[in-house]
């Protein structure tokens, strides 16, 4: 089995005419965690897209477990085992926390079910304190548990977290970050992009900044940490 889960060479990625991606080489392990931060419109969520197929690079290659998936769309990307959890959270409103979970469920694509229903309520008891309730009457914390909990329910080996605490009180952010770290450890690859490069840093193995489409820094959260003005520069603190 490859030990690469995902990456990207010389990613090149466009909205229109606007040049967004301009050559990125990026890497995630399997069982790795990756940061991926950078300032507002530095490219992270582009990236993320590019990865998983939402936005079509225009150069470049991706690859999924080893093979080539540039180009194949985002539902044969999730196949291959790779969960995404978009900023802005997508759970389906009119159905009930327990649908929302159960219509998830699916083997992994080593026909693991390591994550069933039970597990994840186990992992996010709150949600599993409003089964009966819609998804659109849970607060904002809790949907956010409830789409987490959605992309476990696939058992996948890659969980790509696009901003999951944002927003969120604080207490309800330590509550995300504690399953986050969790779910990390239960062997599951992840690349988090948070604002908060203190829990990310945290958290993960690896950290990638973007500056304006291009990678301005790789390195481990010690590294990041030893260099503040580093941080001054590309993530403003
Ligand atoms: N659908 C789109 N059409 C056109 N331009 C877009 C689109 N989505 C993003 N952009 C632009 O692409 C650039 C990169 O945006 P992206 O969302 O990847 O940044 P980001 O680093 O994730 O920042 P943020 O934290 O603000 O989401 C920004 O200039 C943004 O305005």
């Amino acid at each position: 089995m490859p030990e690469i889960a995902l990456q990207a060479r010389g990613l090149h990625s466009y909205y229109g005419s606007s040049h967004i991606l301009h050559g990125i080489d990026f890497t995630l392990n399997r069982g790795e965690a990756v940061g991926l931060m950078g300032r507002n419109g530095m490219g992270k969520s582009t990236l993320l897209k590019s990865l998983i197929g939402l936005v079509s690079p225009r150069e470049g290659a991706v690859e999924v477990f080893g093979r080539p998936a540039r180009g194949m769309r985002i539902h044969d990307i999730a196949r291959m085992g790779v969960a995404y959890v978009p900023e802005g959270r997508g759970i389906f409103g009119n159905l009930s926390v327990r649908e929302n979970l159960l219509l998830a469920a699916r083997p992994g694509v080593d026909g693991r079910r390591e994550w069933h229903y039970d597990r994840v309520l186990q992992t996010f008891p709150r949600v599993g304190e409003r089964l009966a309730h819609g998804g659109q009457q849970l607060s904002g914390g809790e949907q956010q548990m409830l789409t987490i909990g959605r992309a476990l329910m696939t058992n996948p080996q890659v969980l790509i977290l696009d901003e999951a605490t944002e927003g969120l009180a604080p207490l309800i952010a330590r509550e995300i970050w504690h399953t986050i770290r969790v779910i990390r450890e239960s062997g599951i690859a992840t690349i988090l992009v948070d604002k908060n490069w203190k829990a990310v840093t945290d958290l993960t193995d690896r950290n990638v900044i973007l500056v304006k489409g291009r990678v301005a820094f790789e390195g481990t959260g010690e590294a990041l940490r030893a260099q503040p003005e580093l941080l001054a520069e590309y993530l403003g603190v």
